[in-house]
């Protein structure tokens, strides 16, 4: 039954290359079970590489495997930190099976419901070892054998499924795809997996999150398929939207740019003429089968569409309900709350907990230091009390109220910070992050109440699962601060709900961190208000701001960290944070400075030299470094930080299979990383700002120069200088720091608040509404014009930085004109001052 499946037609040929085993799986060690992934004891039968034992830990993406049968397994052998070797096999086919006992263990497992272990045994004695091959292909030999109709109808059924499901984690594992995202497209598609995949593999892009088109083109085109297809058109359209909204955050794109960056990517991937009339056609036909949605000249996909609208109701429908508890109730739990407390919450901060405690729906915004965590705390116990006085069990507590936050770190802050169990909103929903989210199928949230931290940071499509997955009558709070950056996926949820001014909210104002903190604070709110503050370039007592071109920003930083480093300090409390990866002040340069007074390269010992693009780097033992996927197997996400533990060399042939090889240390334990997978990890000295979102740091290095350009906008310089608890230095060129106040960006498009202004009004948006073939028509003629204005147009250039240098500026009289005209010599002032001055004082 298991003959390979071979898509693509070059598996074969690898298979002789390959470190390939035959063998007998003895145990399921671990099954996960929202994916494939399975770890089996097996004893070897043969093999083609290297190894003494006769028993060995398989690990990979496996169906329904079957103790006692045996397997031909590829892959690689590796060398696990905690497991010691196992074999991490890349694809398996079913050999036949060898044993009776085995096949009779299978058919009398509780998979088979009704067939008992004489059952079991009876098909064996009759139909011998090949028991499932023969029932596979001739069903009605069950009946030959005397079994009564519903055994027979529950084995036939259970191995056909189970047979479907193999072939199509074969194929699943042949295209090179993980566990995760195998599960999430068997998820979808069942026994129709293997159909999908030969018939129209295009269908991936449309459906599966982390599918990209690009992958399956390349596929594809080694399949000969025709790239004017209608299926490949199709795909690449809604591949257009999603990398055009995903880029700009917009939850929609213009017909004419839709068109536009559809024939782009279609002409670009397979180096084609496409024509716009193709195009059209295919984005008719997606508006007819409701996978995008047209409105006037808007284009949606259809899920973020539908997202939108589904949380301006849901959230239009809670905000209208009262909250378990009344206001006499909750005041007295509050001010029980407060008199355990060492201060007095201030009037607005009352207010807000009162309106978080009474209402269904509530949201709240405020700066670093205003009491956002201190409110979550006061309203946690608050809730607590009223709910031990409606009858709650203590023990019951933790189950009735749900704290989340889009990431790791931010959960890890949420927890420390009230001493509760807290999670990522995935986790919490059980959803892995692989699948389209979608096609997710989040668990329903049990308790009464959801608190949501670091709410800035949750896209469209994330928060509509969120609250989907809610009960009707689970109370909401979103705490955030609006003013930080909005999420890396489409949508400022945040931001829109906030700004519609229909839902309960409040912002909290009084900074109330005193102390070593306060005047980034104070910096933070000019910032957030738009304002050079007049003591921007004083020297504080944390943070001070040193005026330095581009050329001078790397020597002053190793000014910087050399006396971090010579106060003891680590590199786990700081953190370089830049707008970009590119240029002398960028992510990229940084790491290399960071890496060099950090962990300079010591005689003799290991490096693996790597490349992301043009950044060339090696990698250390003891470096910081950061993931930049997610691995739900490993339990590590996009984002999360961690330390080189162990390098190994091909050249010292240390491991089995002679490879280079890394163990990198996370909170959540150690993860290995080979060859193919470095690309998962780089270098975390310096970050962008983006990564660092949801993070805090004693100490925070910002450059700031005005070769960032367009990166240079007030929400993610306040999102920057707002990851510092302690010390914040920011250096580079005023000018920068202020055209950053000066560019309020991140302006998204989005429909949420209108969406909230129609739930308000009762007019719902029809869901789907059809484009019309002549609004299209216009749209295309508006796309030739401007590809032909842009062919035409010469390659962009690099706008230079504003020239600085007028040597008779004074610092003391710096004003914001002074400083946006560039009538300013940034190193002027400094005088004897070094950053040195800075961090002895601090
Ligand atoms: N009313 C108050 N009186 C005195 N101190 C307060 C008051 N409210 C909060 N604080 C203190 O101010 C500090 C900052 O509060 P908190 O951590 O809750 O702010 P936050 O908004 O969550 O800040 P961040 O976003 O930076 O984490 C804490 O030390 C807290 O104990």
């Amino acid at each position: 039954m298991n003959d390979e499946i071979d898509l693509f037609g070059d598996s074969s040929a690898k298979a002789h290359e390959t470190p390939t085993m035959e063998a007998q799986v003895q145990n399921i060690v671990f099954a996960a079970n929202d994916n494939f992934y399975k770890v089996l004891a097996v004893k070897i039968d043969k093999q083609n590489f290297e190894y003494d034992e006769k028993e060995i830990t398989v690990t990979g993406s496996f169906g329904d495997v079957q103790i006692g049968s045996s397997y031909e397994f590829q892959g690689v052998l590796k060398n696990h930190p905690k497991f010691g070797e196992q074999f991490q096999a890349t694809n398996y086919k079913r050999l036949a099976a060898s044993t009776n006992s085995g096949v009779v263990k299978y058919l009398a497992s509780d998979k088979f419901e009704g067939v008992g272990e004489k059952t079991a045994e009876k098909i064996v004695a009759e139909l011998g070892v090949d028991a499932i091959d023969i029932i596979l292909n001739r069903p009605d030999v069950l009946g030959d054998i005397g079994l009564k109709p519903a055994q027979q109808t529950t084995i036939i059924e259970q191995l056909k499924a189970s047979d479907g499901m193999e072939r199509a984690i074969v194929a699943l594992n042949d295209y090179g795809f993980g566990a995760s995202i195998a599960a999430a497209i068997y998820a979808k598609y069942g026994l129709e997996t293997l159909h999908v995949l030969q018939d129209n593999p295009y269908q991936l892009v449309l459906d599966i999150e982390g599918v990209s088109f690009a992958r399956i083109d390349r596929l594809a085109a080694q399949r000969e398929m025709d790239p004017l297809d209608e299926r490949r058109i199709k795909a690449g359209v809604v591949a257009a939207i999603n990398a055009a909204t995903f880029e700009k955050g917009d939850t929609y794109l213009l017909v004419d740019e839709l068109l536009g960056e559809a024939q782009q990517l279609l002409q670009r991937t397979r180096n084609i003429v496409v024509d716009m009339a193709l195009i059209k056609t295919a984005v008719l036909a997606l508006t007819k089968e409701n996978v995008i949605v047209a409105e006037g000249e808007r284009i949606f996909v259809y899920t973020i569409y539908a997202a939108e609208v589904e949380i301006a109701q849901n959230m239009l429908a809670l905000n209208q309900s009262a909250g378990l508890f009344k206001r006499e109730a909750a005041a007295k739990a509050l001010a029980e709350v407060e008199a355990a407390n060492p201060f007095e919450y201030d009037p607005l901060q009352k207010d807000a907990m009162l309106a978080a405690l009474t209402n269904k729906l509530f949201i709240l915004t405020g700066g670093p230091g205003t009491g956002k965590t201190t409110i979550i705390n006061g309203v946690v116990e608050a809730y607590e009390k009223l709910l031990v006085n409606d009858g709650t069990k203590a023990d019951d507590l933790d189950k009735m109220i749900n704290l989340a936050a889009p990431t790791g770190r931010a959960a890890k802050r949420l927890s420390e910070s009230t001493g509760k169990q807290a999670s990522t909103i995935h986790r919490l929903l059980g959803i892995n992050g692989r699948e389209a989210i979608s096609n997710a199928e989040p668990t329903t949230l049990e308790g009464q109440l959801l608190i949501i931290d670091e709410m800035s940071m949750v896209d469209t499509e994330l928060f509509a699962t969120v609250v989907r997955s809610a009960p009707k009558n689970m109370q909401i709070i979103l705490v955030g601060d609006k003013d930080q950056l909005p999420s890396v996926g489409p949508g400022r949820v945040f931001y829109d709900l906030l700004a519609s001014g229909m839902l309960n909210f409040r912002e909290l104002e009084t900074i109330h961190r005193q102390g070593k903190g306060s005047t980034i604070i104070e910096l933070a709110s000019a910032v957030k208000e738009g304002t050079v503050p007049a003591d921007l370039l004083e020297r504080k007592p944390d943070r001070s701001f040193f005026p330095v071109h581009m050329a001078q920003v790397a020597p002053y930083i190793e000014k910087v960290v050399k006396s971090w480093i010579a106060r003891g300090k680590s590199v786990r409390d700081m953190q370089i944070l830049a707008p970009m990866y590119r240029t002398a002040a960028g992510v990229n340069r940084l790491n290399l400075l960071g890496q060099s007074l950090f962990n300079p390269l010591k005689p003799g010992a290991r490096e693996i030299k790597w490349r992301e693009g043009e950044f060339e780097f090696g990698f250390r033992v003891g470096d910081k470094v950061m993931q930049k996927t997610n691995d739900p197997e490993n339990n590590v996400f996009n984002g999360d930080i961690g330390y080189i533990k162990t390098i190994m060399l091909a050249k010292d042939k240390e491991n089995a299979e002679k490879a280079d090889y890394m163990e990198v240390e996370f909170d959540a334990g150690m993860v290995c990383y080979m060859r193919p997978d470095f690309i998962n990890i780089t270098l975390a000295y310096a970050t962008t700002i983006h990564k660092a979102q949801g993070g805090e740091y004693a100490l925070v290095i910002m450059p700031l120069v005005m070769q960032f350009g367009r990166m240079l906008q007030r929400n993610l310089l306040y999102t920057g200088l707002t990851r510092a608890s302690e010390s914040l230095v920011l250096l580079g060129e005023p000018a920068a720091f202020a055209k950053a106040i000066e560019t309020e960006g991140g302006d998204r498009r989005t429909t949420l608040q209108q969406r909230l202004a129609e739930a308000i009004d009762g007019v719902m948006p029809k869901i789907p509404t059809q484009i019309k073939r002549d609004q299209l028509n216009h749209a295309a003629e508006t796309v030739a014009e401007t590809l032909k204005h842009a062919t035409a147009k010469p390659a962009a250039t690099k706008t230079a930085a504003p020239e600085m240098a007028v040597a008779d500026a004074d610092p003391d009289t710096l004003t914001i004109a002074s400083i946006m005209e560039g009538r300013f010599d940034p190193n002027i002032g400094m005088g004897d001052l070094t950053p040195y001055d800075f961090l002895e004082k601090a």
